[in-house]
């Protein structure tokens, strides 16, 4: 049986402010699969983009990994060095898109310049053999005409095309992980689409595994294999893309279904979820969403230490509905009880329950 990619386990980064502690993150466990689009959905604040930052650990200077681990090959990355992780990881194993291309290129640089400074950064090759290798990135990501754009700057292209060359310098060493965090965002609809057919594209074409972040369930319905639901720094759901709609699990999950109109598949009525998400210095004890919930099954939904997450038809979910324990109407699933935290549904891996 193949490793995963990716291994997170019982992952915690917690902010220090002045005066608090943000709970940003906590317990995380997921695996991303060779090969796969692994889709992060949740609402604004529910720690999507701390959870990317800290797997490259490009948290801000108050963010800090608390407990828990990320294995990528023999590589623990919470534990590596700054330094190490710079040489070995960053933009060479595993690559990041943020959602505004700007942040990512220099203005006063030609676009092959940056490009074939990053390669020769990570890879030992003559400037000649960069300059190949920049532009073959550009012809993989769709600029038409590469070799002429090499000296462009910037400003140059359209925001859909600067997207496209951030996603050319973030494969350009072949990485096996891309992390795309809200890539897409910004773009006009047929751009975005674009974009979306290119992360699939990468992914089948380059053994490249996607992990990609975004409030659109819309966009993970039409690219992502498997989802992962985050509320309030917890991962509440990791379901299969084509089970999570039809069947979803968390009562959360449910209920974002419920409030966006252009996935919602489901037969009731549109709703939006009430209430906000918990202030993350401060959140509910229990299950982070009892407050929301309207499903709550068990005085433990809002006492009780959740770190269980239960399996039920290939869908690992994080919620006392699934715990027979706490709730009598549930009858059990299929699959046994199923403890791992790690979601992974079609290819289980053993020794690794906890
Ligand atoms: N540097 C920081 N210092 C303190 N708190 C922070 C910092 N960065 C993020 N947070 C807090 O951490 C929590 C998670 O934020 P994060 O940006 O990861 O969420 P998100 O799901 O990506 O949100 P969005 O979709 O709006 O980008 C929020 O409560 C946020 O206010």
């Amino acid at each position: 049986m193949t490793s995963p990619r990716l291994s997170v386990r019982d992952l915690q980064v917690t902010y220090t402010t002045k005066h608090d502690a943000v709970h940003a993150v906590d317990r995380v466990s997921f695996d991303v699969q060779n090969d796969e689009i692994f889709g992060i959905v949740g609402e604004s604040g529910c720690g999507k983009s701390t959870l990317a930052s800290t797997i490259l650990r490009l948290l801000d200077d108050n963010g800090e990994i608390t407990g828990g681990e990320i294995r990528y090959g023999d590589w623990d990355l919470a534990a590596m060095s700054d330094r190490e992780l710079a040489r070995q990881i960053r933009g060479r194993e595993i690559s990041m898109v943020f959602q505004d291309p700007n942040t990512s290129l220099d203005p006063v640089y030609t676009i092959g310049r940056q490009l074939i400074e990053t390669i020769r950064q990570h890879l030992d090759v003559s400037k000649q053999e960069a300059r190949k290798r920049a532009i073959q990135s550009l012809a993989d990501v769709g600029i038409p005409s590469p070799e002429d754009r090499l000296d462009d700057y910037p400003h140059q292209f359209s925001g859909g095309m600067r997207q496209r060359v951030v996603i050319a310098i973030a494969l350009s060493c072949n990485p096996g992980l891309l992390i795309a965090d809200e890539p897409t965002t910004g773009l006009d609809v047929s751009i975005q689409a674009q974009i979306l057919d290119l992360l699939e594209d990468i992914n089948d074409n380059h053994d490249t595994s996607v992990i990609l972040i975004t409030h659109d369930l819309g966009v993970v319905a039409e690219v992502c294999d498997r989802v992962g639901v985050m509320y309030a720094g917890n991962l509440v759901e990791i379901s299969p893309v084509d089970v999570v709609y039809d069947d979803p699990k968390h009562p959360y999950t449910e209920d974002l279904l419920r409030s966006i109109p252009e996935t919602h598949e489901m037969k009731s009525e549109l709703t939006v979820i009430k209430g906000t998400p918990p202030d993350l210095r401060d959140p509910p004890s229990g299950c982070r969403y009892h407050p929301r919930c309207t499903k709550v099954c068990s005085d433990a939904c809002e006492t009780g230490d959740i770190p269980q997450v239960y399996r039920e038809n290939g869908s690992t979910v994080r919620c006392y509905l699934y715990d027979p324990a706490e709730n009598p109407e549930y009858e059990g699933s299929t699959e046994g009880d199923g403890e791992r935290p790690d979601g992974q549904l079609e290819h289980p891996e053993g020794g690794e329950q906890r």
